[in-house]
């Protein structure tokens, strides 16, 4: 964590890392086509971003591979067709698969990190599965990757449990601990006591904070630049904010926002059109009512897209009338 975060200026140990791929496959089963995931690839490459998330380690039990695309289980084949040739130490692009706790068959599908083109796995969990995160976390580090903690759905656990987690979580070898905001249920002074509290807890470990937000409120990049502001130097982001549900804070607002110059724009705005329109005439995210309603009630978006998968996807009085008048 930074002592002072200067935030409009250049901080070079702030990194960010790109989940378009891993979040965006949420909304479509990571049916993305490879080169829709190479072009994300090569863009992070020209864009001077630090981390890629290329999807998850989840296992086909749940997902099978008849329905799910290939970023659901990041197989080890998937990879090396995809990202041949990769090489952390040549490009400075760390590539990494998220695992949910519950869902992942972690020990037989993440291989040592010296088999893989991974660097670092991601492990995500509700808080009452902090004890298999903690298990993931310590088995993905014995491993050889780096890792980080991710507490799903903060904004719906009370101040008990998010301590509980937090003191488990300050002894692994996990190098971040990230504020999820899975429900874009935050706001801006939230940020603040939640960045605080996990600073606290987490004093004296080395451990760096970091911010995942959603946008049903139309507030994942503000409260990503207040993230940053408190110092914050781990920052998600996808491009064009493709993402679960309202999406996710977009890349190239906070690229804008960034005073690094190794960081460029321009590979963005490029992706954007060539890749990234053509998905949005496809597949539905981004801030709209339904997003706004769970976000603002503080509910899992699942409801709100089915909706709009649904046959009258802007029928929103009808959504309003099922989702508030029923809770
Ligand atoms: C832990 C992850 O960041 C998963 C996710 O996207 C979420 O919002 O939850």
């Amino acid at each position: 964590m930074s002592e002072a975060a200067p935030w409009i200026t250049y901080r070079p140990e702030l990194k960010v890392l790109d989940c378009t791929i891993r979040d965006g496959g949420l909304i479509n089963k990571h049916q993305f086509s490879d080169e829709t995931v190479r072009a994300v690839y090569d863009t992070c490459l020209e864009a001077g971003i630090d981390a890629m998330e290329v999807g998850y380690k989840n296992s086909p039990k749940p997902f099978p591979k008849s329905e799910f695309g290939p970023w659901r289980h990041c197989d080890e084949e998937d990879i090396n067709r995809v990202f041949a040739g990769h090489d952390l130490d040549k490009t400075g692009l760390k590539l990494c698969a998220m695992a949910d706790a519950g869902k992942s068959d972690y020990r037989e599908q993440i291989v040592p990190r010296n088999e893989s083109l991974l660097d670092m796995i991601r492990v995500a969990f509700y808080a009452h599965q902090v004890s298999e995160a903690v298990q993931m976390i310590e088995h993905c580090a014995e491993l050889g990757y780096d890792t980080t903690a991710n507490l799903m759905a903060v904004s719906n656990i009370d101040d008990a449990e998010i301590d509980t987690v937090l003191s488990a979580i300050k002894d692994t070898p996990a190098q971040v601990m990230v504020i999820v905001d899975s429900f874009g249920h935050l706001y801006r002074e939230q940020i603040d006591r939640l960045y605080k509290k996990y600073a606290t807890a987490l004093e004296g470990s080395d451990k760096e904070i970091g911010i995942h937000a959603h946008n049903n409120q139309q507030l994942a990049f503000a409260n990503t630049v207040e993230a940053i502001i408190l110092g914050s130097n781990r920052v998600d982001a996808t491009m064009f904010g493709l993402g679960r549900g309202a999406g996710n804070c977009p890349m190239e607002l906070l690229l804008g926002f960034l005073r690094n110059p190794k960081f460029k724009l321009r590979p963005v705005i490029k992706l954007i059109q060539e890749q990234i329109l053509p998905l949005k005439k496809e597949i539905d995210w981004g801030p709209s009512i339904p997003y706004n309603i769970t976000g603002q009630m503080n509910l899992h978006p699942r409801d709100a897209m089915e909706f709009r998968e649904g046959d009258t996807p802007d029928d929103y009085v009808a959504f309003y009338d099922d989702i508030v008048l029923d809770n």
